[in-house]
């Protein structure tokens, strides 16, 4: 299979990248990071979710911060809705603050389901059909994020029959596409490939995406594999951003800066300017009081201060 010549990147640092941060951050620096992020070329950007803010607290501004955006055409912005409940909400507002895109999430870890959503694959199955079709009946995309696909912080490793399987039932219930998720970060090449493969058979190569975190240093390595498989849809995250609440010691998601580096300098087109990007990484990271965790943006920013 020969690369790509282009990928489209979903920045998911506004979501899966603040989600997990103990200080409250601001509607208003959300709202800022996404639109410097869309100023930067970013096409799809997760921008928050409708879950339940005793769960996880950092996102119970969702509907203030869609209010918030300032949308601009092209622009795809999506946000994850767990039940109807979430859903509901997500379209309480006008029609021009819907999403363009929901996200069902589940994962081919029972243990992990339970803790993430407090259901296990079997009912979060049951629960996302209903918010499939109603999503589908207002004309909604959905798409939906498979976790621990390769490794799972309660279980270990996962074998790729159990995302297969997950794939399946997500594409039973009309789900148009998936991302292929390393949750904590413990995947390297083999086993990535072997869940993209499993994923392959149910949805096709134009509707999966991988979704890498980092906290084993694999994610490049994982992008590039699952490159030369063909997939041009990945999820990172500006400055590095994240981890999930319901997996203890994970990193986050790759950083956006260093994939927008690797296909840059493979002559992949994103779209994306890298410095624009760099400068929105820096914008969050003063704003978390920490450095971006992107490789390609120390070393940039540290070229610029000469
Ligand atoms: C799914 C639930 C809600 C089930 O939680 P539950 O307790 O089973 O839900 P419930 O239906 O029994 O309701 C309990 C309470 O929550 C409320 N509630 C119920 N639903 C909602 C909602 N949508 N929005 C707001 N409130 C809600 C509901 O109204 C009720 O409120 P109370 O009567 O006690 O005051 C809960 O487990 C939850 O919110 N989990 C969130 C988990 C989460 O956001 N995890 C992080 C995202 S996943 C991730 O990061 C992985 C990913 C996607 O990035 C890919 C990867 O890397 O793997």
């Amino acid at each position: 299979m020969s690369l790509p010549l282009r990928v489209k990147l979903v920045d998911v640092g506004p979501r899966d990248g603040l989600q997990n941060e103990k200080q409250m951050v601001p509607a208003a620096v959300k709202i800022e990071l996404v639109q410097r992020l869309q100023n930067a070329g970013l096409k799809e950007i997760e921008v928050t979710s409708f879950v339940s803010p005793k769960w996880v607290p950092q996102m119970a501004d969702a509907s203030e911060v869609m209010r918030g955006i300032r949308r601009q055409s092209g622009v795809r912005y999506s946000v994850l809705t767990p039940n109807m409940k979430g859903f509901e909400a997500a379209i309480a507002a006008p029609r021009a603050e819907w999403p363009d895109e929901i996200v069902v999430f589940g994962a081919a870890s029972e243990a992990f389901s339970q803790r993430n959503i407090n259901c296990s694959i079997a009912e979060s199955i049951e629960r996302f059909r209903p918010v499939v079709e109603a999503a589908r009946a207002h004309g909604i995309d959905v798409r939906g994020a498979m976790s621990c696909t390769v490794g799972c912080p309660y279980e270990g490793e996962i074998a790729p029959e159990r995302v297969g399987m997950l794939a399946g039932l997500m594409k039973g219930i009309g789900v148009q596409r998936v991302d292929v998720a390393d949750t904590i970060g413990v995947g390297t090449p083999r086993k990535v490939r072997r869940a993209m493969e499993a994923t392959l058979q149910h949805y096709d190569i134009d509707h999966v995406s991988g979704h890498f975190h980092d906290t084993y240093g694999q994610a490049l390595a994982n992008t590039l594999a699952s490159l030369e498989m063909g997939v041009w849809n990945f999820q990172s995250s500006v400055a590095g951003l994240g981890g999930c609440p319901y997996a203890k010691g994970a990193t986050g998601n790759v950083a956006s800066e260093d994939v927008v580096y690797l296909l840059d300098g493979m002559g992949i087109e994103t779209g994306i300017d890298l410095d624009k990007l760099i400068d929105a990484g820096q914008f969050i990271s003063d704003h978390l009081q920490r450095k971006p965790n992107s490789r390609a943006a120390t070393a940039i920013l540290a070229k610029r201060a000469g």
